[in-house]
C-alpha cells in the first residue's frame, strides 16, 4: 500500500520550473495560495535533494490560515545524507522524514537522526516503492509531490503519480540547462510515453492551472 501520490508544480510556458542558475519564483500570489491549500489538504510534501539545497525551503502552510497541526510531514528524498542540518526543513515547524539509501555516511545518518526520522530505503539510491510503503505505515495517506524534475521522472516512470496538476505561468526563459517539469533519462519511444487525462483547467490571475490524473 502506498499514498495517493499528487505531483504539482510551477513552470513557464516553454516547460522549466527553474532558470539553469536556479531561479525559481514562477506562480503567481494566486497560485501560491492554491499550492498551499493544498499542501493543508496533505498529510505530507516530499522534495529531492537538490530541491532541498537550491531553495531552502520551508515545506510548510505559511501562505493561507493554518492550525498548528495542519503543516504535513516534510519528506526529503536524500540517498547520501545531504541535507544540511541547519536548513529549515529540519526546523521545528513540523516532522521531518528524510528517506536515505544504505550507501549514505553513518555519521550523517546520526546527526540527521536528532532533528528528523530517517528511512533508510535502497541500496545506492532511495527505493521510492518501499519509502512510500514506509510512510504509508506512517498513516500518510495523501502525499503532495514538490518536485524537483528528477524525483518527478523516477516518481512518475515507477508508476507512483496519481495526478498532476501544474501553473503554467505566462513566461518564457528556455536554457537547455533549465530545470523542466520532468528530466531524468526520459523515455525513447512517444508511444511509451506517460499517458495523462485532462480533469480540468482554470485561470488564476495570469497563471493557467491543468489538473491531469494519471491513466494507469
Ligand atoms: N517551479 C517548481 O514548481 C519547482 C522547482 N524546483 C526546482 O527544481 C530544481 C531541483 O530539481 P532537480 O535538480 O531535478 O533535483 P530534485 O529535487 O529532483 O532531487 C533529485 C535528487 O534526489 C536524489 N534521489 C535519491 N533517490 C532518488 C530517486 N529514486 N529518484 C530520483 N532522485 C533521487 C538524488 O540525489 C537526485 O539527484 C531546483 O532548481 C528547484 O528550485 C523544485 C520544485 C518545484
Ligand atoms: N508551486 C510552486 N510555484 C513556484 O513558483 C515555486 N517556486 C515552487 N517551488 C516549490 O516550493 C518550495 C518552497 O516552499 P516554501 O515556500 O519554502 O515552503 C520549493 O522548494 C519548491 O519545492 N512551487
Amino acid at each position: 500500500m502506498r499514498p495517493y501520490v499528487i505531483l504539482n508544480a510551477a513552470m513557464t510556458l516553454d516547460g522549466k520550473i527553474a532558470t539553469a542558475t536556479g531561479s525559481s519564483e514562477i506562480s503567481g500570489e494566486e497560485d501560491l495560495r492554491r499550492v498551499h491549500e493544498l499542501r493543508r489538504e496533505c498529510d505530507a510534501i516530499m522534495v529531492g535533494i537538490n530541491t532541498v539545497l537550491a531553495d531552502d525551503p520551508r515545506l510548510t502552510v505559511h501562505r493561507v490560515d493554518a492550525a498548528p497541526g495542519d503543516n504535513p510531514v516534510r519528506v526529503v528524498v536524500d540517498s547520501m545524507a545531504r541535507t544540511p542540518p541547519h536548513f529549515r526543513v529540519l526546523n521545528d515547524e513540523a516532522p521531518t522524514v528524510i528517506g536515505v539509501s544504505e550507501s549514505a555516511p553513518p555519521e550523517r545518518v546520526a546527526e540527521l537522526r536528532k532533528r528528523a526520522e530517517v528511512v533508510v530505503a535502497g541500496t545506492r539510491r532511495v527505493d521510492l516503492h518501499l519509502l512510500l510503503e514506509r510512510l504509508h505505515g506512517m498513516g500518510i495517506e495523501r502525499l503532495m509531490l514538490e518536485g524537483g524534475s528528477t524525483l518527478n521522472y523516477s516518481m512518475l516512470t515507477g508508476g507512483l503519480v496519481d495526478e498532476v496538476r501544474v501553473c503554467i505561468a505566462p513566461m518564457i526563459v528556455g536554457g537547455r540547462d533549465a530545470r523542466t517539469l520532468v528530466d531524468g533519462e526520459g523515455i525513447d519511444e512517444m508511444a511509451d510515453a506517460i499517458r495523462l487525462e485532462l480533469k480540468r483547467s482554470y485561470t488564476l490571475g495570469e497563471d493557467l492551472i491543468v489538473e491531469y490524473t494519471v491513466k494507469g
